[in-house]
C-alpha cells in the first residue's frame, strides 16, 4: 500500500479574520469527498493548480471527524500486529500540534490522546471477548530530535547529554538506543506522562506561530498482547514534525536562526527522499537526516498516514505550494504491509522436521537499497522490464509467509524478500546452505548441491567449489555435533556472561524493581557509548552522573580517574600511554569481532555492576540471541550459525574497508567497492566501532542485497579452491 496523504486545511485564527482565503477543498464530483486542494497560482491569480489526495478535510473538520475518518480504522491493523504511523507535516503555524496533540478539552483532543484512547478500549475488548486469557500492555517511548540530535522527552532536560541518543539499525529498523520505554497503565497514566513529557520538549515563540514546536516529537505506542505461550507486538507512531520556515518571514534571532536550519535542513532531507522514492532513484538519502533515518519512509512495514496541515490564506502561498508539491509525491511511495511477528514464548531450538516449518514466517529483513527499487516509479519501471524476461516471477516481490514446507531443510534462511535481483529457481541457494550449516540435523542432510548448479571449471576438474563446501560443511556438522552429544543445547556465550547480560537486561528494561539503578546503568552506557565515540567529556559526565546509584564502585572510580588522566594529558599535549583498557574502541572492537563472542567484546572483567555496565555491546548481543530463539528468525539462525573460516575471511576483508582488497572479491568493481568503503567509513565515523559480524548484516548493507554475498563467497572458496 502507498503512503496515505489527506490534507487538512485550518480554520482562519482570530487574527487572521480579515485575511484572503486563497486554499479551498474541492472533489472531483459534486457531493462526493474532498480529494482536491485548490491553490491559484502564484503568478497569475486566474489559473488554478489543483492537487489531488487520498483526502482532503475542509476548515470546518472537528478533531472527532478526522480522527474517525484517518486513524480509528486503523486501530484494528495495529492489533492484527500491523505497525501504523502517522505523522503530520507542513508549514509552521499550520496546525500540526493541533492536529496530533491538539488541546485539553474533549472535543479538542487531538490524534495521539484518542489514538490512546482507542487501543486502551480495543485492548479491554480483546481482554473480555477471551476472558482474560489476552491481556494488552502497553508503553510508552517519547523523544524528540532538536537540532538533529535525539533526546528522551521522559527524562528531565538536566540529564540530557549535548550529544544526544544515538540511532542504530536492528532488523531492518532504526531505534534510539538507550530510550526509555514506560508502561502506560490507562488514559489517566497517559495523560500524565504525556503532559509531563510534552514539556521538555523545546517550544518557543516565533512571529509565525506563538508556541511554535522546535523539534520533531516523536511517540511511540507499544501494544503488547500476551496469552498463555505467545506475544504479538506492533507500534503506533505518533509523529509531528516542526515546521518548515521562511525565515524571511519569522524575524528569527540567532538561536532560533540555529534552530530553524536545522528543522528546514531536515525537512528538505525528508523532501529529498520522497522526490528519491518517487523517481525510483536507487539513493535515498535517509541517512543525511536523523528524522528522515528515523522516518525511513517507504522503508518501514505497516501503514504510513501523512497528515499535511495547511494554512489557507495568501501569506502562505509559496510555503504551501512546496508543501502541497512535496506531500503529492508522497503519494506515490509504497509502503509494504507486513504484520509483525507473533513471538512464541517457547520456541524448539531444534530441527523437528518439515510440518513444524510449514508456517514459520519469513523474517523482517533489514532492507536494502533493493526496496526502493520496487516502491515508485521504479518498481513500475521493473515491473516493466520483468515482464518481458520473468513471466513467472510472483506478482509482488514481496511475499511474507513460505507456506510451502522443505524437504531437506527445516529451518530455512531466506533470501532477502524484496530484492531487485532476478533469482534463479531453486534447488538451492548458497545462503540456504550457510543456514544450514552449524544445524546437526544436517548430518543427515543429504549433499547440498547449491554450487554443484554452477558448472565445474574444467581447468580444476580435482575438487569443485560444491565440494570444498560440502567437506566445510560436514566439518562444521561434525564439530557440532561432537558439541551437541556434550551438551544437548549449546550456549551461545559462556553461562556466567549469559547470566550478567539478563541481570543487566531485566535492571534496565524493569527498573521500577530496581532501585532506582537502571538509570544508574543508562548513565553508564551512555557513558560508554561517548568513550566509543571518543568524546571524553561527555563521557566522563556521565560516569560521574552514574557514580551516586553505585557509590564506591572501584572500577567505576578508576575509570573516571582514567579518563580524567586522559584528558588532562591531551590537553597538555602529552601521549598517555594506553594500556588495554585505553585502547581504541574501535581497535578493541574490531579486535573482538575477528575474536569471536565470549572474549571478543572487552578485555575487562565483567563482575558485578561494572560488568553489567561496562560494554551495551552486550547487551545488543544479549537482545539479538534472545531473539534469535524466540522468534526462530532465519536470518538470526544465520547471524548464530558459527561462521566457516571462509565467511570469517570474507567478512574480514570487508571490514578491512580496504578497496583494492574488496576489489578481489568476486562481483565487486572499483565502484562497488569505493561504494561499500565509503558505506563502512560512514557507520564507523558515526558509531566508532563498528564491524560486520554476520552475514546476515552483510547482506543489510545497501549495494550487498540479491545475491551479492554469494558471489563473493563462491569466488572465494572457487579461488582456494584453484590454489588446492
Ligand atoms: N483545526 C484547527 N482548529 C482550530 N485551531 C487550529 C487548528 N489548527 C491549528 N489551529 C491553531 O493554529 C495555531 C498554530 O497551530 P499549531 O501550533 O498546531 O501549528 P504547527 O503547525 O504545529 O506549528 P509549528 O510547526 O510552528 O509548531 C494554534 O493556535 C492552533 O490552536
Amino acid at each position: 500500500m502507498s503512503v496515505r496523504v489527506v490534507a487538512r486545511i485550518r480554520p482562519l485564527l482570530s487574527k487572521e479574520m480579515d485575511k484572503d482565503i486563497i486554499v479551498h477543498a474541492g472533489s472531483t464530483d459534486d457531493g462526493k469527498p474532498s480529494t482536491l486542494v485548490r491553490i491559484p497560482s502564484p503568478k497569475n491569480e486566474a489559473e488554478e493548480f489543483t492537487f489531488a489526495f487520498n483526502s482532503v478535510y475542509d476548515m470546518s473538520t472537528t478533531q472527532e471527524e478526522l480522527f474517525t475518518a484517518e486513524v480509528a480504522p486503523h486501530l484494528k491493523s495495529l492489533f492484527q500486529g500491523l505497525d501504523v504511523t502517522i505523522f503530520a507535516y507542513g508549514v509552521t503555524g499550520t496546525g500540526k500540534t493541533h492536529t496530533m496533540r491538539g488541546g485539553l478539552k474533549l472535543a479538542e483532543r487531538g490524534v495521539i490522546p484518542r489514538l490512546l484512547s482507542g487501543v486502551y478500549r480495543r485492548a479491554k475488548k480483546i481482554a473480555k471477548d477471551s476472558n482474560g486469557e489476552t491481556t494488552v500492555s502497553v508503553a510508552l517511548s517519547y523523544y524528540e530530535i532538536y537540532n538533529d540530535k535525539v533526546f528522551d522527552l521522559f527524562e528531565p532536560p538536566e540529564i540530557r547529554t549535548p550529544s544526544g541518543l544515538p540511532l542504530r539499525e536492528a532488523y531492518g529498523k532504526t531505534v534510539v538506543v538507550g530510550l526509555s520505554e514506560r508502561p502506560c497503565e490507562d488514559l489517566k497514566d497517559f495523560e500524565r506522562l504525556y503532559i509531563e513529557a510534552n514539556n521538555n520538549r523545546v517550544t518557543a515563540a516565533t512571529k509565525l506561530n506563538a508556541h511554535s514546536s522546535r523539534s520533531h516529537a516523536i511517540l511511540r505506542v507499544k501494544v503488547t498482547q500476551t496469552t498463555e505461550n505467545q506475544t504479538l507486538e506492533s507500534i503506533a507512531s505518533a509523529i509531528d514534525l516542526a515546521g518548515s520556515e521562511d525565515n524571511r518571514r519569522t524575524d528569527n534571532g540567532k538561536e532560533r536562526l540555529v534552530e530553524s536550519a536545522a528543522i528546514n535542513k531536515s525537512l528538505f532531507v525528508l523532501s529529498q527522499c520522497i522526490d528519491a522514492i518517487s523517481r525510483g532513484d536507487r539513493r535515498i538519502p535517509f541517512r543525511e537526516s536523523k528524522m528522515t533515518r528515523i522516518l525511513s519512509l517507504g522503508q518501514n512495514n505497516g501503514i504510513t498516514i501523512m497528515i499535511l496541515n495547511l494554512a489557507p490564506i495568501r501569506s502562505y502561498h509559496l510555503d504551501t505550494l512546496s508543501s502541497l508539491n512535496v506531500s503529492s509525491r508522497a503519494k506515490r511511495i509504497e509502503v509494504r504491509e507486513i504484520e509483525n511477528e507473533i513471538v512464541y514464548k517457547q520456541v524448539p531450538r531444534t530441527n523437528t522436521g518439515s510440518s513444524s516449518t510449514s508456517m514459520i514466517r519469513q523474517p523482517l529483513r533489514p532492507l536494502t537499497n533493493a526496496h526502493n527499487v520496487h516502491s515508485g516509479a521504479i518498481a513500475a519501471k521493473e515491473k516493466e522490464k520483468e515482464k518481458t524476461t520473468a513471466a513467472d516471477r510472483p506478482v509482488k516481490a514481496f511475499n511474507v509467509y513460505t507456506d510451502r514446507s522443505k524437504p531437506v531443510t527445516a529451518i530455512v534462511a531466506p533470501r532477502p524478500a524484496n530484492t531487485a535481483v532476478k533469482r534463479s529457481p531453486p534447488p538451492k541457494r548458497a545462503s540456504e546452505l550457510e543456514s544450514c550449516i552449524g544445524k546437526p540435523s544436517k548430518l543427515t542432510r543429504p549433499t547440498p548441491i547449491a554450487l554443484s548448479a554452477k558448472p565445474s571449471q574444467p581447468s580444476q576438474p580435482s575438487i569443485s567449489a560444491a565440494q570444498i563446501e560440502a567437506m566445510v560443511e560436514k566439518k562444521v556438522s561434525e564439530i557440532l555435533a561432537s558439541r551437541t552429544q556434550a551438551a544437548p543445547e549449546p550456549p551461545e556465550i559462556s553461562d556466567a556472561v549469559q547470566r550478567r547480560l539478563e541481570a543487566l537486561e531485566r535492571r534496565i528494561e524493569d527498573g521500577k524493581h530496581d532501585d532506582g539503578k537502571s538509570d544508574g546503568l543508562r548513565f553508564l552506557l551512555m557513558a560508554r557509548q561517548h568513550k566509543e565515540r571518543g568524546e571524553d567529556a561527555s563521557a566522563l559526565k556521565m560516569y560521574e552522573m552514574a557514580l551516586p546509584f553505585f557509590p564506591g564502585q572501584v572500577k567505576l572510580l578508576a575509570k573516571i580517574e582514567r579518563l580524567k588522566d586522559k584528558m588532562i594529558a591531551k590537553r597538555e599535549g602529552r601521549e598517555l600511554i594506553s594500556d588495554d583498557a585505553e585502547e581504541r574502541p574501535s581497535e578493541r572492537r574490531r579486535k573482538a569481532c575477528r575474536q569471536g563472542d565470549d572474549e571478543g567484546y572487552d578485555a575487562e572483567d565483567y563482575d558485578g555492576t561494572e560488568a553489567d555496565v561496562e560494554d551495551e555491546d552486550f547487551v545488543r548481543s544479549r537482545k539479538k540471541s534472545k531473539k534469535s530463539k524466540l522468534l526462530v528468525k532465519p536470518d538470526v539462525v544465520l547471524d548464530d550459525a558459527p561462521l566457516t573460516p571462509h565467511m570469517q575471511q570474507l567478512l574480514d576483508i570487508i571490514n578491512s574497508r580496504d578497496a583494492n582488497a574488496i576489489m578481489g572479491l568476486q562481483g565487486f568493481g572499483p565502484k562497488k567497492a569505493r561504494d561499500l568503503v565509503e558505506y563502512l567509513d560512514s557507520r564507523v565515523e558515526e558509531d566508532g566501532a563498528w564491524c560486520i559480524e554476520t552475514l546476515a548484516q552483510l547482506r543489510a548493507v545497501p549495494g550487498m542485497g540479491g545475491r551479492a554475498v554469494e558471489r563473493a563467497y563462491e569466488g572465494l572458496i572457487q579461488t582456494v579452491g584453484r590454489a588446492l
